[in-house]
């Protein structure tokens, strides 16, 4: 499991060591991982080592003092350093030590300085660069990139862009907040970032994730001391170990029955997809309550599953799927009310998608797991908050997904997954997900409901099997939002072998909802399979 953990708690983590003196020492092992990982990505561009010209761009703090350290070590290893100051002050005994190493150092002119002598050094120092280290703001940084920083990030990003240097992230890129990976203003977007003691959140969330790139962790030694972690993201092991996977005993009703609301004459698409994916997923039944001409319309592509105008409270079921596709004319809305209404009340778990968000019960509950794309959660929290007055946009939950993915779980009392290209999962107790498996080309019709059906089948599969998520201490309400995570990675895995980019590299081509339905019993397989 990769872990993250905000500023704060990081922060905690090192106070015992720098109140013994030893806050040096943090700071040059932080410095050693940097300058591998520099070397690694030199390496991975494959950019002679020797001769290489390394830009340490440095701000006041400590992270410029990793940067400058950084710089440094790598002249020792036959690299050109140099470094470009951002702010006033640097930190001291690192610009020494580049100093030492024969680095020139730069200052850019700031509001008080007339000559702009230093921003034309600065920019020439980076046409050369071959790799740039950005250590302008780490975990102190608040607000987004000031001047004269917002500047020279955004030429670098110019340089970037063209291919002519790359670019390191000294624990963040420099302008994005590490609790949220929100950036309110400018900041930087580099091509791989080395972090200290653990992963932040702001790296698996928002413009964060895209703007770290390529994440290495390097351990300082505070690693012991952190607490619970604030965010999660699961990996294959983790999959592997939370899939629900049939015992030697199983039949179809221990391995879970999904009861399925989804479609409408009008709309029968999403009632196909969900219940073709749930099938995929390997749940051990599909029952799908609806009109008859839409059941009619399932067995001809999914025929095993058991199609009935029946009502909720007639059947037996692990967990619930129910909103796809469905609309008010055929009593379809209705099917989906008594089903959360018993859900809430009983304990079976519930994926409530699309319309089925417009009937949610006032008190949700953790088993419930909504799954809005960011109009969807602009729409639900719009409508929760109206006593207030507050609008929320699609554009406010694309900038700061993780914080209104939390705010819908608390107000909602639900676990919620908001889909996107990371998809985050937020759950009522705090507990946080966030899975990066995807790729571009789901972003299609019909995808989400793919998503749905393969929760749902993970749902029924868990929903009697609480063992695998507690053994990864994720027990009690956090396994709703574990379950969620789970799907949103199958998802996405299914989503690569169906664009024919399985390493998720950008690479591979257009897909359809039906393609990612066929790839998820591969996705499953090649998870368990290790
Ligand atoms: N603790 C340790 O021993 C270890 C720490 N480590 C490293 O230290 C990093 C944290 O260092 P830090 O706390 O010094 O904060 P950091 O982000 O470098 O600078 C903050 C300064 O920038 C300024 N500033 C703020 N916002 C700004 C803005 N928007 N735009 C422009 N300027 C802004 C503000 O100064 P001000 O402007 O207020 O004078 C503030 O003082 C951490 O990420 C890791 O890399 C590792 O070496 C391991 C050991
Ligand atoms: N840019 C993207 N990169 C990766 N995955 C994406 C991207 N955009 C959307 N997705 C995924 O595709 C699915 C789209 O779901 P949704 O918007 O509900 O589509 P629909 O309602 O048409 O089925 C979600 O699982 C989402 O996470
Ligand atoms: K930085």
């Amino acid at each position: 499991m990769l872990e993250a953990w905000t500023g704060a708690q990081i922060r905690a983590a090192e106070q015992p060591w720098l109140d013994a003196g030893e806050g040096d020492a943090l700071m040059r092992r932080a410095a050693h991982g940097l300058a591998g990982t520099a070397l690694a990505l030199l390496d991975s561009r494959n950019r002679p080592r020797y001769g290489a010209r390394v830009v340490a761009v440095a701000g006041s703090g400590n992270n410029g003092g990793d940067a400058l350290w950084a710089a440094a070590l790598l002249a020792r290893r036959g690299l050109k350093p140099s470094a470009i100051l951002t702010a006033g002050r640097a930190h001291e005994a690192g610009l020494a030590a580049l100093r030492v190493a024969g680095g020139t150092v730069v200052r850019l002119a700031d509001e008080d300085s007339s000559s702009t002598d230093g921003d034309a050094a600065a920019r020439r120092l980076l046409a050369d660069a071959d790799l740039v280290i950005d250590g302008i703001l780490g975990t102190g940084g608040s607000g987004g990139l000031r001047e004269p920083a917002a500047g020279l990030a955004a030429h670098l990003e110019d340089l970037r862009r063209d291919g002519t240097v790359a670019v390191l992230a000294c624990d963040i890129p420099s302008g994005v907040d590490a609790d949220t990976g929100e950036a309110e203003a400018a900041h930087v977007t580099a091509d791989a970032t080395a972090t200290f003691g653990g992963a932040k959140s702001g790296h698996l969330a928002g413009v964060g994730e895209t703007a770290s790139g390529a994440l290495t962790v390097v351990p300082i030694g505070i690693e012991d001391a952190l607490p619970e972690p604030d965010v999660r993201r699961l990996q294959p092991a983790d999959l592997r170990a939370l899939w629900p996977t049939p015992a030697r005993s199983a039949q179809k009703y221990s391995r879970g029955v999904l009861g399925v609301i989804a479609g409408s004459p009008q709309y029968p698409g999403a009632a196909l997809l969900t219940t073709a994916a749930a099938a995929a997923a390997g749940v051990g039944m599909v029952r799908y309550l609806g009109p008859s001409s839409v059941g009619t319309l399932i067995n001809a592509r999914t025929p095993d599953a058991v199609c009935s105008e029946q009502q909720p409270g007639d059947v037996h079921v692990q967990a619930w799927l129910a909103g796809p596709g469905t609309n008010d004319d055929d009593g379809q809305l209705d099917r989906v009310r008594a089903a959360l209404a018993a859900a809430v009340a009983d304990g079976t778990p519930a994926v409530v998608d699309a319309g089925g968000m417009s009937v949610l019960p006032d008190a949700g509950a953790a088993h419930l797991v909504l799954t809005p794309h960011a109009g969807e959660l602009a729409r639900l929290l719009t409508d929760r908050l109206a006593a207030s007055g507050e609008q929320v946009e699609r554009a406010d939950v694309e900038a700061r997904p993780l914080h209104h993915a939390r705010l819908a779980a608390r107000i909602t009392g639900c676990t919620v997954l908001l889909k996107g290209a990371t998809t985050l999962v937020a759950g009522p107790d705090g507990a946080v997900f966030s899975q990066a498996d995807a790729t571009p080309w789901l972003s299609t019709a019909g995808s989400g409901d793919v998503l749905a059906g393969i929760l749902g089948a993970v749902l029924a599969g868990v929903a009697e099997h609480p063992e695998p998520a507690e053994r990864l201490g994720l027990g009690g309400d956090t396994r709703w939002a574990a379950a969620a995570a789970v799907a949103a990675a199958i998802h996405g895995r299914a989503g690569r072998l169906a664009a024919h980019d399985p390493a998720g590299t950008g690479a591979g081509g257009p897909l359809h909802a039906t393609a990612v339905i066929d790839a998820t019993a591969p996705a499953v397989r090649a998870v368990l399979a290790g």
